[in-house]
C-alpha cells in the first residue's frame, strides 16, 4: 500500500484504504499449521476483535500483521508510517532491574511529561508513578501497558487480552473504556478477546478464528453462527443477547417498587414514591 493510496477521492466521497491488509496468510510451526489462509482488513476507526479458543492463533496472527513474525505464505500491506500502540499479551523485564511505573512510562518513544501526566490520570494509575513494575497486580500492569501503548499517539491500537489478570468490575470498565479512547484518538483498535458478551457493544467487527477464519461480522451475527456457537457452545449465545431491562427500582430504605410506582431515576434507584417506614 502507497502513501498516496491512504484516501482515494471517487465520486461516490473519500473512500479511506485499510491501515493494514492481510491477504491469505499461511504459517506452520512445529509442523502445525497455526494460521491457514488467513485475510482481514483493519479499517481506520473500527474496532475489531480476535476471537476464539486458547491455541488457536490469535496472538501469532497479531504478531505477523504487526511484523514481527513472518508468514510462510501471503502479504500484509501495512499504511506507510502507521502508528501502532501495542499492548502485548506478556512483556518480559528483568527482575533485577529496578525500575519504577514512571520511569517505565517515560521510556515509550517520544513520550512528553504532559502526556504522561494525562494518561496515568486518565486510566487511574497516578498513584502508581513510585511503585516498582514488578509489584504491580495484573490489573495495575495491564492499564500501565495500555498507558505505554496510547503514549504514542496510535492509529491503531493493539491490545492482546488486554482484560487478563483483571477482574469482572474492572474487565468491564476497560471495555467501556475502548470505543471512548477510539473516538478521543481517532484511531482503530484490534484485540484479543475470549469473551464475545463482554466486548458485544465495543466491537464494530469480531473475527471467530480457529487456525482459519470460521466466521467474521458484527458481533449480533457472529454469536449466530453455526461456526461460533459450535466452537462456544450454545451457552453463550443467550448471554451474548441478553438485554436486561429494569422493570423495578431498588429504594433506598431497601424497598423494591415496580418502576410504573415511581417518581424518577430508575437508574440511580433512590426516588420512591414509597416512604422509608410504611408496611405497604
Ligand atoms: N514460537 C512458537 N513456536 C512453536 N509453536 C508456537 C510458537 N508460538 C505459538 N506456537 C503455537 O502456535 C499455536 C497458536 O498460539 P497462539 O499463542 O497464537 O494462540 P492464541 O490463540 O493466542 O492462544 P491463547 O488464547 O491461549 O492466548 C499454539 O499451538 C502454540 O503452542
Amino acid at each position: 500500500m502507497s502513501a498516496s493510496s491512504a484516501a482515494v477521492n471517487t465520486s461516490a466521497g473519500v473512500i479511506s484504504a485499510p491501515l493494514i491488509e492481510a491477504q491469505n496468510l499461511r504459517l506452520a510451526l512445529r509442523q502445525k499449521v497455526v494460521l491457514d489462509d488467513i485475510s482481514l482488513k483493519i479499517e481506520p476507526g473500527k474496532i475489531i476483535t480476535l476471537i476464539g479458543p486458547n491455541g488457536c492463533g490469535k496472538s501469532t496472527l497479531i504478531r505477523v500483521l504487526l511484523g514481527l513474525t513472518k508468514a510462510d505464505s501471503g502479504r500484509v500491506l501495512q499504511r506507510p508510517d502507521l502508528r501502532i500502540g501495542y499492548m502485548p499479551q506478556r512483556l518480559a523485564l528483568d527482575e533485577r532491574m529496578p525500575l519504577t511505573v514512571g520511569g517505565f512510562l517515560r521510556l515509550a518513544r517520544g513520550a512528553k511529561k504532559d502526556q504522561i501526566r494525562y494518561w496515568q490520570e486518565r486510566l487511574g494509575i497516578k498513584a502508581l508513578e513510585q511503585q516498582s513494575v514488578h509489584n504491580l497486580s495484573g490489573g495495575e500492569w495491564q492499564r500501565v501497558l495500555l498507558a505505554r501503548a496510547l503514549l504514542l499517539k496510535p492509529q491503531l491500537l493493539v491490545l492482546d487480552e488486554p482484560v487478563q489478570g483483571v477482574d469482572v468490575q474492572g474487565q468491564l470498565e476497560l471495555y467501556q473504556l475502548i470505543p471512548t479512547l477510539r473516538d478521543e484518538l481517532g484511531c482503530a483498535v484490534l484485540m484479543v478477546s475470549h469473551d464475545l458478551h463482554l466486548v458485544m457493544a465495543a466491537t464494530d467487527e469480531v473475527i471467530c478464528l480457529n487456525g482459519h477464519v470460521c466466521c467474521s461480522g458484527h458481533p449480533d451475527s457472529v454469536s449466530l453462527d453455526p461456526a461460533y456457537l459450535q466452537l462456544f457452545g450454545r451457552r453463550e449465545a443467550p448471554i451474548a443477547h441478553y438485554t436486561h431491562h429494569h422493570d423495578h427500582a431498588h429504594c433506598i430504605d431497601g424497598h423494591v417498587e415496580p418502576a410504573n410506582t415511581l417518581s424518577v431515576d430508575h437508574e440511580h434507584h433512590q426516588h420512591c414514591n414509597h416512604h422509608s417506614g410504611s408496611n405497604s
